[in-house]
């Protein structure tokens, strides 16, 4: 009989990310493979690029710190969750599960705990999201990214595994780069990325200083759903809400990068060494796990980092210059940062677990 597995993470693309570069091997070798996710979040459309693999949506509800109406709906909407997910994988039976944190997983993990399947976590950022956190007592092993974690856990749990860059951000073309956006060589590249969902903040700062960074730059701009700009369409800067198949070609066309600090995102700037300023994600807005992931990057010297509460216009376009001027600096650094390979280490992860 064949090996299963099921995956599960959602809710933005920084949970999914992983997923995907997993699924593709364990196909090749012969596993049965589902995912797990929420009806209608990205996870679902991203999953669906991939042949082989069968998608189960099951209820979900988001843990907030804020105060909103569907906080009393929700947890009704993760018990039913729990519940689908429970009778899903008592059926499905699968060797492991591998979950990838965001708001579906914890029904997830918990459905298979309640089966005795065995759990296995991977944490990207530094510091552990909320639904990790809630599904840590339920896993065998967590998988981090960043060495610094392993102190947040419990003590026989955690395995520095390493960033797991998809492979297929490694094979970005340059020139089909500069032919997707219809850019010239005369003039560097930025590339501007505010997290799969757009950052408001970051996109304001770059269209309020449009003109004066266009003498110098040619701006390729990732800028969410909902959020292009039809006011600011100028030659030279290029805008997209998304991108799939293109950004390993956008990135290889980029001099230098502006993004926030979702760790993916991060670690693949650093696998194709490309010097970053970092506007992370503030506190007001999150736990702040992305200053954190930012100053780790920082104190490694692979970024420069400006802060949203100290983001205005001159310290935007000084913030640029600066990198500018380090950016050999930078790539040099991140020439000399050890790679591990990472994907390979989850895989034994999860083998050993299966067994
Ligand atoms: C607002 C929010 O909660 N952000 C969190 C979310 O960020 P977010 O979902 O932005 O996650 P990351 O930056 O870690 O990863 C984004 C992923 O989307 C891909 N991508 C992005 C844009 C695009 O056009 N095309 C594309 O393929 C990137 O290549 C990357 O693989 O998860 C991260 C990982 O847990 C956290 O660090 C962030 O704090």
């Amino acid at each position: 009989m064949k090996k299963r597995i099921a995956f599960t993470g959602g809710g933005s693309a920084g949970h999914v990310t992983v997923n995907l570069a997993l699924i593709p091997h364990f196909i090749r070798a012969g596993w049965e493979v589902v995912y797990i996710g929420s009806l209608t979040g990205i996870e679902r459309e991203l999953v669906s690029g991939l042949t082989g693999v069968q998608y189960v949506g099951i209820s979900s509800g988001k843990l907030r710190r804020y105060f909103d109406w569907k906080n009393i709906t929700d947890p009704l909407r993760v018990t039913k969750g729990v519940w689908q997910a429970y009778r899903f994988l008592r059926k499905w039976k699968p060797q492991v599960i591998f979950s990838k944190g965001g708001f579906v997983s914890v029904p997830v993990v918990l459905g298979g705990w309640l089966n005795r399947q065995p759990v296995v976590i991977h944490e990207s950022d530094l510091t552990p999201g909320l639904a990790n956190r809630l599904a840590t007592p339920f896993a065998s092993k967590i998988c981090v990214t960043f060495p610094e974690t392993i102190a947040h856990l419990p003590e026989e749990k955690g395995v520095h595994v390493g960033a797991v860059v998809r492979e297929d951000l490694k094979q970005g073309n340059r020139d089909q780069g500069f032919t997707f956006c219809g850019f010239t060589k005369k003039k560097p590249v930025l590339l501007v990325m505010g997290g799969s969902l757009g950052a408001r903040r970051i996109n304001e700062a770059v269209r309020s200083n449009l003109p004066k960074l266009l003498e110098t730059y040619q701006i390729v701009h990732i800028c969410g759903k909902g959020q292009v700009d039809e006011q600011s369409k100028l030659a030279g800067y290029r805008q997209f809400e998304y991108v799939q198949d293109e950004l390993a070609d956008l990135i290889a066309m980029a001099d230098l990068v502006i993004s926030r600090a979702g760790s993916n995102a991060i670690f693949e700037f650093l696998a194709m060494q490309k010097p970053m300023l970092l506007i992370p994600l503030s506190k007001a807005a999150s736990r702040g796990d992305q200053i954190v992931n930012a100053r780790s990057f920082e104190k490694q010297g692979f970024c420069h980092v400006l802060e949203e509460e100290d983001l205005t216009n001159d310290a935007f376009t000084q913030a640029i210059t600066s990198l500018r001027e380090n950016c050999t600096a930078i790539a040099t650094r991140m020439q000399q940062a050890n790679e591990q390979d990472a994907l390979r280490h989850v895989i034994a992860v999860l083998q050993e677990i299966a067994h």
